[in-house]
């Protein structure tokens, strides 16, 4: 990764922006869903810019870029339509060792402003590396529209339940297993359609009954071609819930990106189409495990009586063309 994401805690932001134009608007608009701790330094101001001063009383320095000015500020913006200009700030600013952007130059910019998805408190913040803004606008309008809109009331209701739940299921695991189930079902479908009381009364009562270990599982994914763009939306959603997984070296190692990432790992040096370690499998499917074991190719698992007979359930699902 050429840049690192990192989310500021907007009450510490003081935001210097050099210019009084449409990109300065932009990037206003932008920072005013965090804080209006922001100054402005411009002789003139566009009408945008101007509104936005008054509407959120923001200072406003009403001459040209000078020196000396950055003091107070840790992220500065250079937004004139002078490159001179902005070179200069960007020379001052990063010299200050300040978070600074210059538009239109990605090389002088410390950091860069990413895309972003804002269901509050859930902020998906995405990046092209600079590499194509206008790609990742349409990237962030792709995504936007799959998002229900009140997604971030699954995470307020969350936070809300989350010391309550801690006090009454134990263990990490279980604890994640119950997340999961509550939010994945009815519960999580009654705060999505803005029924939160329903959704806070069957919480309740869903504690007060005891909440059983969670059942494990084996999951057979034979993984095709290993191409991950052509692993189906089934195959991808059982991998963000692995507990465990295996896989043989024919196995393309790209598709372990998309296991859940504090999934236990357990690559194996048998093709799967010879041997499959059943036994550790169905000991870790026993002990409440969802256990992923991906395969190469299309090839049918040599038969195996100790898998057949347990009575753990299992799926076999074909992905990947
Ligand atoms: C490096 C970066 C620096 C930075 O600004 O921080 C940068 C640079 C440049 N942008 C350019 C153009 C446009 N950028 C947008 C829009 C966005 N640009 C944003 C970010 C970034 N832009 C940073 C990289 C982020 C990354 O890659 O991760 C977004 C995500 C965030 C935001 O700015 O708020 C926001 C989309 C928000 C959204 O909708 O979600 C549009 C409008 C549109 O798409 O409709 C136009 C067309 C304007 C026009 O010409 O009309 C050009 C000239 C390219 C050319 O001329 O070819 C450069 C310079 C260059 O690439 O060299
Ligand atoms: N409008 C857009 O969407 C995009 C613009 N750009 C580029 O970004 C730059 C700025 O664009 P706009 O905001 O549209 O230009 P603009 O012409 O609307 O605004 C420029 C602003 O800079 C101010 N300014 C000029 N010299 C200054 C100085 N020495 N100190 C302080 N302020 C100064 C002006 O008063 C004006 O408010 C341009 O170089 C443009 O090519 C790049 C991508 C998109």
């Amino acid at each position: 990764m050429k840049y690192f994401p990192i989310y500021l805690d907007a009450k510490h932001i003081d935001a210097m922006i050099i210019g009084g134009g449409e990109v300065a608007a932009r990037k206003i608009e932008l920072l005013l869903k965090s804080t209006a701790n922001i100054s402005v330094m411009s002789e003139t101001l566009n009408s945008s810019v101007q509104r936005l001063v008054n509407e959120h009383q923001l200072t406003w320095l009403k001459h040209n870029y000078q020196p000396g000015h950055l003091n107070n500020s840790n992220i500065v913006i250079a937004a004139t339509d002078s490159i001179e200009v902005n070179g200069a700030v960007a020379a001052e600013s990063t010299q200050l060792k300040l978070l600074t952007n210059v538009v239109d130059q990605p090389e002088l910019c410390t950091y860069i402003t990413p895309a972003i998805i804002d269901r509050s408190p859930i902020i998906i913040a995405m990046s092209s590396s600079g590499s194509a803004p206008i790609l990742l606008r349409m990237l962030r309008e792709q995504i936007e529209k799959t998002l229900p809109n009140g997604y971030g009331k699954l995470a307020e209701f969350s936070f809300k339940f989350r010391d309550h739940v801690k006090a009454r299921i134990k263990g990490l695991r279980d604890r994640r297993t119950f997340w999961e189930r509550t939010l994945r079902g009815n519960i999580g479908q009654a705060i999505l359609a803005g029924e939160t009381t329903l959704a806070e009364q069957q919480l309740i009562a869903s504690l007060k009954t005891q909440t059983p270990p969670p059942s494990g599982e084996i999951v057979f994914i034979h993984t095709g071609d290993g191409n991950p763009d052509h692993l189906t939306l089934y195959a991808h959603r059982e991998m963000q819930f692995a507990d465990a997984v295996f896989y043989d070296k024919e196995v393309n190692t790209d598709l372990i990106e998309y296991i859940r990432r504090d999934a236990s790992k357990y690559p194996q040096d048998i093709a799967s189409n010879i041997l499959i370690n059943v036994q550790h499998v169905l000991d870790l499917a026993e002990q409440g495990e969802k256990v992923i074991y991906l395969l190469s190719g299309t090839i049918e698992l040599p038969e195996n009586k100790t898998l057949a007979q347990s009575p753990i359930p299992k799926k076999y699902i074909y992905s990947g063309s």
